[in-house]
């Protein structure tokens, strides 16, 4: 076991991330990827019809082992069994709320970690509503792209507003993150070409992926997942574990990326990449860095 993840078990805040070099970093991912691989953690995902199969098959090709479960008569049932639970609101309809919150609730009060995923959330009043309902429930982390981000740290900030623009500088999105940490009490996580991972004091940064992952539907809705499947076995080293999800699907993006010929066979390529990294790759390949 490397020296790193001894440090890491001791819980958040014991290590000193400033002092970690590259090559630690990226040991640090693998040794949670391992340890992902080693007990395949049960991720119960409540999430949108796009983005089901390759949430479930990302999940899979990570050692994880995911569920689709989502209806409200079988939360009490099985929510508790799950090592994690995703909430994702892409194709939010009435009787799903009920569904999320419970689950949510469910999660909470077992002790495991719970991911939200704010798809779209400023486009309408139902989902804001939804989400800020949602959030009042202890996500462990929420991950976002950074207009959805930005959406919720305003909205949250003065409830009942409607969230911001279309367009955001990433440094705007990185204050929001921050805030939005703050005042949920969650890690905060914002995809692009650099993910930025927040607790509200500490921002890191994951350098990898590449943009054609964004001409393949749902791919943040997975990462998300993948979070959830991270946090699971490193719960009380939720910033770090977010972090090292993103970068590992981004890596495994920059690999599908050389095999691949367009969106289609990027996404067959980055889970097969996804599925067969080992050690040397993730040790040298991961791009983590310290913001603040
Ligand atoms: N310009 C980019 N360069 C490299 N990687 C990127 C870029 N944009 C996004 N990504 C990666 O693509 C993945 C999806 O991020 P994105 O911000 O597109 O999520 P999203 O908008 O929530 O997606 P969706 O709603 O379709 O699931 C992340 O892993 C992110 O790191
Ligand atoms: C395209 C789409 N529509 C609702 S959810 C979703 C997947 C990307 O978020
Ligand atoms: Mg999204």
């Amino acid at each position: 076991m490397a020296q790193a993840e001894e440090s890491a078990s001791d819980g958040a805040g014991a290590v000193a991330l400033d002092a970690l070099s590259p090559a630690q970093w990226g040991q640090r991912a693998w040794d949670l990827l391992e340890k992902v691989r080693a007990r395949a953690p049960l991720v119960q995902c409540i999430t949108n019809f796009v983005s089901m199969d390759l949430m479930a098959n990302t999940l899979l090709a990570a050692g994880a082992s995911p569920a689709m479960v989502h209806s409200l008569h079988e939360i009490d049932d099985f929510t508790p069994q799950a090592d994690a639970l995703c909430v994702n609101i892409g194709t939010l309809s009435d009787g799903w709320v009920p569904s999320m919150r419970a689950a949510a609730a469910a999660a909470f009060r077992a002790g495991r970690p719970w991911v939200l995923d704010p798809v779209a959330v400023s486009a309408s009043e139902f989902r804001m509503e939804a989400c800020l309902g949602l959030m009042a429930l202890r996500p462990t982390v929420i991950r976002g792209n950074p207009s959805e981000i930005i959406a919720l740290s305003s909205a949250s900030r003065v409830q009942g507003s409607k969230g911001a623009d279309s367009s955001h500088e990433s440094l705007d999105a990185v204050e929001s993150a921050k805030s939005l940490a703050q005042r949920s009490g969650a890690i905060v996580a914002v995809s692009g070409a650099t993910d930025f991972i927040t607790n509200g004091q500490q921002v890191i940064a994951a350098h990898n992926g590449v943009a054609m992952m964004q001409k393949i539907t749902a791919t943040g809705c997975t990462v998300t997942a993948l979070i959830a499947a991270f946090v699971a076995v490193e719960p009380s080293a939720a910033l770090e574990a977010t972090a090292y999800a993103l970068s590992i699907f981004g890596l495994a993006g920059e690999l599908g990326f050389k095999m691949a010929k367009g969106p289609a066979s990027l996404r067959m390529h980055m889970i097969d990449s996804l599925h067969s990294l080992h050690e040397q790759i993730v040790v040298s390949g991961a791009n983590i860095s310290l913001v603040s």
